[in-house]
């Protein structure tokens, strides 16, 4: 049966009114399918490499050859009846409620900033990068505030850094990515160098990347036996940031920074607080129960002392921390342009479809 242009219309609306994200597969079938339908056969010149993003969706629109639009118009149709029970079309596009990427609440005096995109590992995208360090500035001003606790929703402490991060390109291309991602990671860190009450990790599952870093930030680290540290910064082309430089080698030592920050050595919970780097370690079945009422005790303590017991212990390291922060941004910045670093952020988004 033929798809009338009515019936390619009404497609098109049901696309925007998903409440379920397709994925990246289905949505450049979908660009296909909407090109071929409209223009015919892919009329554009071939995307740079760099241009993830637009190369993407020129690979997927020349993949269907010489389709007649006709049928791309049914198969587009068709296509999007697949993804759209009749639940899913009765036009509200509410978010649901806990969708948000960071989840922000506050009880009994603890602020609890909570990593929520369990499905992707609770990978760090731009929004919440900015969402966290908005929510740092905030509680850092709030009285009713005394601990402040990051955490991951799901079987993830975090990922990392979302490296989707460097794919969508603005006019100013690559460059312009790593000069705005750079600005973003100092302030971002800068953020944690400067927080003036007690910040808490409790590292529900394994930690990659930036998530590790940070870890030298805080001012307690809990974690889940299930937990483990990675950062495989060299593997990425990359280098160490969240001022692990230097908190790394001063928390464990050089010789067992270097496995870790250089040679990308994965550590486990135990390992880990053996190296200083985790406060303590709680078995997975008890953890968020023993440590929650462990937490909600010491938000019991006067917060005036304990924020001056900070400042006192950590005041004369912040200028060399700001400093360490800035110089890990600026050689970041450059990593994010180089051969070594682009072909591993393809490698990994390839093995996942993502480009
Ligand atoms: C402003 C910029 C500041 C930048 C600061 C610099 C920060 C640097 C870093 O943090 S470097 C570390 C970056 N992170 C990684 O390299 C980890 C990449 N992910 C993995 O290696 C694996 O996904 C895993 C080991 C975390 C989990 O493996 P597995 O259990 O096999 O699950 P999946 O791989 O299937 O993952 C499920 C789902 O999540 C997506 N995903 C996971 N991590 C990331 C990520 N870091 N970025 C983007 N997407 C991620 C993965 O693609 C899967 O998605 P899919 O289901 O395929 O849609």
């Amino acid at each position: 049966m033929r798809a009338s242009q009515k019936d390619f219309e009404n497609a098109m609306n049901q696309v925007k009114l998903l409440k379920k994200d397709p994925g990246n597969e289905v949505k450049l079938k979908l660009y296909a399918l909407y090109k071929q339908a409209t223009e015919g056969p892919c009329n554009m010149p071939k995307p740079g490499m760099l241009d993830f993003i637009n190369k993407a969706k020129w690979d997927a629109w020349n993949a269907i050859g010489s389709l007649p639009k006709e049928t791309a118009r049914k198969n587009y149709v068709d296509l999007v009846s697949s993804l759209s029970p009749s639940s899913e079309s009765s036009g509200r596009v509410d978010k649901e409620p806990g969708s948000e990427s960071v989840v922000i609440t506050s009880e009994d005096g603890i602020t609890k900033i909570m990593l929520n995109r369990p499905a992707q590992k609770n990978a760090i995208t731009i929004q919440m990068y900015q969402e966290i360090l908005s929510a740092l500035e905030a509680t850092s001003k709030d009285d009713n505030s005394v601990i402040t606790v990051l955490t991951g929703n799901g079987d993830y402490y975090s990922s990392g850094n979302d490296l989707t991060n460097f794919t969508n390109l603005p006019p100013g291309g690559i460059e312009e990515v790593a000069k705005t991602g750079s600005i973003l990671l100092r302030d971002f860190v800068d953020c944690f160098i400067d927080f003036p009450k007690p910040l808490i990790a409790v590292v529900n599952g394994p930690a990659v990347g930036i998530a590790v870093t940070l870890l030298g930030l805080f001012d307690a680290v809990y974690a889940s036996d299930r937990a483990t540290f990675h950062t495989p910064f060299t593997q990425l082309g990359q280098t160490a940031e969240g001022c692990s430089s230097y908190t790394f080698p001063k928390i464990m030592g050089p010789a067992k920074a270097i496995e870790m920050l250089i040679f990308g050595k994965k550590l486990t919970a135990h390992e880990a607080c053996a190296q200083g780097l985790v406060t303590e370690v709680f078995p997975d079945s008890t953890f968020q129960k023993e440590v929650w009422a462990r937490l909600k005790a010491y938000a019991k303590l006067p917060p005036n002392a304990m924020r001056i017991s900070k400042e006192l212990i950590r005041h004369n390291e912040k200028e060399k921390l700001h400093a360490v922060n800035a110089e890990e941004s600026t050689a970041l910045q450059g990593r994010w342009l180089s051969e070594e670093c682009m072909n591993a952020i393809i490698n990994f988004l390839s093995r996942k479809s993502k480009l």
